[in-house]
């Protein structure tokens, strides 16, 4: 279990405005088996074709979090329960969906942390199209791999730094 609050973190560092801590507003379901989670990011940019996540949640996850800017499309599922369980069985801490998933039910299993704007039945069709370990815009701010983001109840908070948990 992860110890760390989103709030408390943002109580120490409100006055940062350096650029290197921000806060996203909270328009993220979470949708995973777990609510809480924290890891330094990967990235991978797509619209509407999940190859690159496939290829991600397939590889070890090392305890990082795959951010994913899917353009924000909710026509297209970028993941679903299969990729959920692959990317629990890989070690990924959790994976952030600036788009939609599937599969509600399997993800509730999957024991990783994901958010995603909404939900879909309709999946995408691999194309191999897409781009992994660029800086991508999730709600209007700039994530890059190797960030830290931290999740919980009350939101997700990124940080350039590692942010002391506790
Ligand atoms: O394979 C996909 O594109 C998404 C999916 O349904 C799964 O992960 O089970």
């Amino acid at each position: 279990m992860i110890r760390f609050s989103t709030c408390d973190f943002c109580d120490l560092h409100k006055s940062n405005s350096s650029g290197e801590f921000l806060a996203l507003p909270g328009v993220h379901r979470s949708y995973g088996g777990r609510q809480r989670f924290a890891g330094p990011i990967a990235t991978v940019r797509c619209f509407e074709d999940n190859s690159r996540v496939k290829e991600a949640v397939e590889s070890a996850g090392q305890g990082r979090v795959l951010v994913v800017d899917g353009g924000g499309s909710l026509r297209r599922a970028l993941l679903g329960g299969n990729l959920a369980a692959a990317a629990a069985n890989n070690g990924w801490a959790g994976l952030l969906i600036e788009g939609c998933v599937r599969d509600l039910a399997e993800l509730a299993q999957a024991q990783t942390g994901i958010l995603a704007l909404g939900h879909c039945p309709m999946p995408t069709e691999r194309k191999d199209q897409g781009l992994a370990g660029l800086p991508v815009q999730i709600q209007g701010h700039w994530l890059r791999p190797g960030d830290w983001l931290y999740a919980d109840e009350d939101g997700v908070v990124v940080s350039t730094q590692a942010l002391h948990l506790g």
